[in-house]
């Protein structure tokens, strides 16, 4: 293996699992490890074997099924522990013993109550129990963030000696700077004088926000191992990011020329997975994998995307695994956004429709937020429709409530002049029909045969498209209109019909 790979161990399944809530039984760790397989991991690490027979069952099933990795399991510097690991184990293509000790003052004294020496005895006696199952053995210093660096030396020194083949220097508890954590791992790497006999592999969490940053600061001291998971997901405020880690190295090549064998297509199929399986949600703006990491929404920045999509992205939304990426309509897009996206829907505007276009999607996007293409088709067919109309809807407004008869007050524009209505109604919608018959010439008997509502997308904020059919004598027409407000939507709708009908009227001699 070149000096240059580093290797990607996953913890999703064990590291990530002890997010409180993220358990997980064996079908879905099967699942997953698929996934990681196709991802390309180097290592999975499925579980911790003697936590409970479900949790063995579960790193068996991985064994048994993944080719493609090594699979590893967890254990204490026990002896039940490390059978019970390689009873799991055992049938998988390369299996790794990954066993572990805290070397931190403060661990040793408070949580193990053991004098340095035993602790380097039962890290000793750990691995040469693995060695006998298996040449794959993993060691990991538990808290070596805040441990004593000669201390940290010698217990590493012995357990190489004693047959480690990978030493994991974990900041257990996400307390590291990267500036500090970098040099110290070239520090240990210099100060062990076998260390050329084992990989060093590093595993941050992110109780600072600084799991990928350490991660990092790790590779560049010298580590070839990095252990991380699929959104971050670990105990506390999680693990080192796969993701991140792994794209990271992948797009600074300038500054860190380290490779990896990941997949890294299939990086977004392996983060939802993850989220779906355990219910975690992915934050919108998650590095890489959030739902915005490739989306833009200001219009200076999608300008410069539709010139060139480098101008705000580092990496492609291909290399991660999504087909595209994402230009989402609201009140700071511009211009050439709109009309971009117009065209991708299939509609030509001169210069003038689209300036009307425009106008009313931003006044939607201020009262919707995000404004999506079905939005988008029923405003340009409102304002395509409302251009071609002899009556224009120029205002409304309706009063109601529970004890008074709503009354409607509308304004319509008749060639250049604005004529102004009202009337009470049963409801609201009768009495915007009734104030609209009004003032429309010609239509006074217009009664409604149909009058249905339909949300264009779903939630509270969908814009409403109102369909209403109208008689009067023999003559039937429809009309369509739509607003984010379902009572502008059913006014625009009669107008629409009101229009047609008094059209009719126009033609047939009955005079306007
Ligand atoms: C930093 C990490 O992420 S480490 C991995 C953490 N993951 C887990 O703990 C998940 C799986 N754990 C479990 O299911 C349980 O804790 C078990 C099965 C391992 C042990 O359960 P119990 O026997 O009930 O012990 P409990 O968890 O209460 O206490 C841990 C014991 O292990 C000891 N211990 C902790 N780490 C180690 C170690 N690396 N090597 C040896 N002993 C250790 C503790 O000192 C304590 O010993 P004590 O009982 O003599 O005081
Ligand atoms: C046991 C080790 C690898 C660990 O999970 C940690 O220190 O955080």
């Amino acid at each position: 293996m070149s000096s240059n790979r580093v290797i990607i161990f996953d913890t999703t399944l064990r590291d990530g699992e002890q997010s409180p809530g993220a358990s997980m039984n064996q079908e879905e760790k099967l699942r997953i490890a698929q996934q990681l397989e196709r991802l390309r991991v180097d290592v999975i690490e499925a579980g911790f074997p003697i936590a409970s027979p479900g949790d063995f069952a579960g790193v068996k099933a991985v064994a048994d099924t993944i080719r493609e990795c090594q699979v590893a399991g967890l254990c204490r510097a026990r002896d039940a522990d490390i059978d019970r690991a390689w009873e799991a184990l055992k049938g998988g293509a390369d299996p790794r013993i990954h066993t572990f000790i805290a070397t931190s003052p403060i661990h040793m004294r408070h949580k193990l109550k053991m004098e340095p020496d035993q602790v380097i005895e039962a890290a000793v006696a750990a691995v040469k129990r693995a060695k006998s199952y298996t040449s794959n053995v993993e060691w990991s210093a538990e808290d070596a963030g805040r441990s004593e660096m000669e201390f940290l030396a010698r217990i590493v020194e012995a357990v190489i000696a004693a047959g480690a083949t990978t030493i994991n220097i974990p900041d257990t508890v996400g307390y590291t700077l990267p500036h500090e954590f970098g040099p110290r791992m070239a520090q240990l790497i210099e100060n062990v004088p076998n260390s050329d006999k084992a990989v060093f592999s590093v595993h941050c969490h992110n109780d600072l926000g600084l799991a990928t940053a350490n991660s990092l600061a790790a590779v560049a001291g010298g580590a070839r191992q990095v252990e991380c998971t699929i959104n971050g997901l670990g105990e506390r405020a999680g693990n080192a990011s796969l993701e991140e880690v792994v794209m990271a190295l992948r797009t600074r090549q300038d500054i860190m020329p380290y490779e990896t064998r990941i997949e890294t297509t299939e990086i977004t199929r392996a983060s939802r997975l993850v989220s779906q399986i355990t219910g975690f949600m992915v934050q919108p703006n998650k590095a890489i994998v959030g739902a915005n990491a490739f989306a833009h929404e200001s219009g200076i920045h999608q300008d410069g995307v539709l010139k060139n999509a480098i101008t705000y992205e580092i990496m492609t939304p291909e290399s991660v695994g999504l087909s595209t990426n994402r230009m989402v309509l609201g009140k700071h897009s511009g211009r050439h956004a709109f009309k971009d996206r117009l065209q991708q829907l299939g509609y030509e505007l001169d210069a003038e429709q689209l300036q009307n276009a425009f106008q009313a999607f931003k006044e939607l996007a201020d009262k919707k937020g995000e404004v999506l293409d079905e939005d988008l088709a029923v405003l340009v067919d409102e304002e395509r429709r409302i251009e071609q109309e002899r009556y224009v809807l120029e205002r409304l407004h309706v009063a109601t409530g529970t004890r008074d008869m709503p009354v409607a007050v509308v304004e319509v524009k008749n060639a250049g002049v604005m004529e102004t209505g009202s009337a009470w109604g049963q409801g609201s919608v009768e009495s915007v029909f009734k104030a609209l018959k009004a003032i429309i010439p010609g239509v006074a008997d217009a009664s409604v045969l149909l009058y249905q509502v339909q949300a264009v997308t779903q939630g509270i904020d969908a814009q409403a498209v109102v369909t209403v059919r109208l008689k009067n004598g023999d003559a039937v027409v429809q009309g369509q209109g739509s607003d984010y407000d379902v009572i502008v939507a059913s006014a625009r709708a009669f107008v629409t019909a009101l229009n047609k009908m008094a059209a009719r009227q126009e033609k047939s001699g009955a005079g306007v």
